[in-house]
């Protein structure tokens, strides 16, 4: 709750006066701020390191490294998800932060997509919670006033695709044994419409179609020749071409940049925002099918023989 106050008051000092552009938190205004709240928030300053997730602020530069850090895979289970949103909360209300740059601490994996075992043999409720967390990871990250960049140091199908697509820019490691892409459909399963609606925004409807429909994943050469993600560069030089691309974004003045990223986002924020209950329903209603509990649990043995 003071978190959420918080990020009200803090960047609605960069917007024009009453000027709500989002409902998804980072623009609204709201009540006052106490100053036991501001004091709480100074004390918790720069300090975001959980479970899943660590999180350091360069206060020089005003940005932030976030790692996912939950090996094997960094699959992303309720409470990554959880974390992600609290955290990217924190620093969107940080006045010190500008910018995050969303990597990986698993070597050569940013992200396996989401939890299969979190949509397997459990009860609806549980289905429905899932996804409200995932849900709210891609609100506050695609919905982020902060410049947002994805060093994608590994593989990224699915759900860790999805994050990448949602930050302004994507910089991949140039190794050929990485994929990226929304390969729902080899799962057996179809990618919500706002999965759809992203990869569309990036790559276009043409790509999108055969993209999604076939399931493709890219290696790093494909997937830049599609537009699925910005550079290519060497394994090495990922992290330091992402900050060397931050300071390029952050050149630019935070009140013109924030409004026209919410121009250019807002249409597909409020398209989730005003379906999400029914999009929750389908969800529950699509997974709890004997058919796709089958094609899910059958394609969690293929991965663990794969392993052995
Ligand atoms: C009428 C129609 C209405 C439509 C309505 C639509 C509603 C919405 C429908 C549902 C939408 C769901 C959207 C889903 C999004 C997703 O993200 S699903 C997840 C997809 N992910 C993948 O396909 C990736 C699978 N993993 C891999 O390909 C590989 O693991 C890897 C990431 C490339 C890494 O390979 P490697 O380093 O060789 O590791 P492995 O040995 O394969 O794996 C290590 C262990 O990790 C387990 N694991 C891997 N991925 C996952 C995962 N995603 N979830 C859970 N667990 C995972 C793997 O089983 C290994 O486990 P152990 O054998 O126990 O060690």
């Amino acid at each position: 709750m003071i978190a959420t106050l918080l990020i009200q008051h803090e960047k609605l000092e960069q917007l024009p006066s009453g000027g709500t552009l989002s409902p998804y938190g980072v623009h609204q205004k709201h009540g006052q701020i106490t100053s036991q709240a501001l004091q709480l928030l100074s004390s918790q300053r720069r300090q975001f390191s959980n479970t899943y997730i660590s999180v350091k602020l360069d206060e020089t530069s005003g940005v932030a490294v976030m790692k996912l850090k939950r090996p094997p895979v960094n699959s992303l289970n309720m409470e990554l998800l959880t974390e992600f949103a609290i955290n990217l909360e924190k620093l969107e209300i940080d006045r010190g932060c500008r910018g995050v740059i969303l990597t990986s601490a698993v070597p050569r994996i940013f992200s396996a997509g989401l939890d299969i075992t979190e949509m397997c043999g459990k009860n609806a409720d549980h289905y429905g919670e899932f996804w409200r967390a995932v849900q709210e990871m891609w609100l506050k990250l695609y919905g982020s006033s902060m410049v947002t960049i994805a060093a994608i140091n590994g593989s990224s199908p699915a759900g860790g695709c999805l994050m990448a697509l949602s930050c302004d820019y994507r910089i991949i490691a140039n190794n050929k044994k990485y994929t990226i892409g929304l390969n729902e459909t080899q799962l057996g399963i179809v990618a919500p419409f706002w999965f759809k609606d992203i990869i569309t925004e990036v790559i276009g409807h043409r790509a999108a179609e055969r993209s999604l429909q076939l399931g493709m994943l890219y290696s790093p050469t494909d997937a830049l020749k599609i537009g699925l993600v910005d550079e290519v560069v060497a394994e090495d030089k990922v992290q330091s071409t992402a900050s060397a691309v931050m300071a390029q974004w952050l050149t630019l003045p935070d009140h013109a940049r924030q409004i026209t990223k919410s121009m250019m986002r807002k249409p597909s924020l409020d398209r989730l925002v005003t379906h999400r209950e029914a999009d929750i329903t389908n969800f529950v209603s699509y997974i709890t099918r004997d058919s796709i509990q089958k094609s899910l649990q059958m394609y969690m043995e293929m991965l663990k023989k794969k392993g052995r």
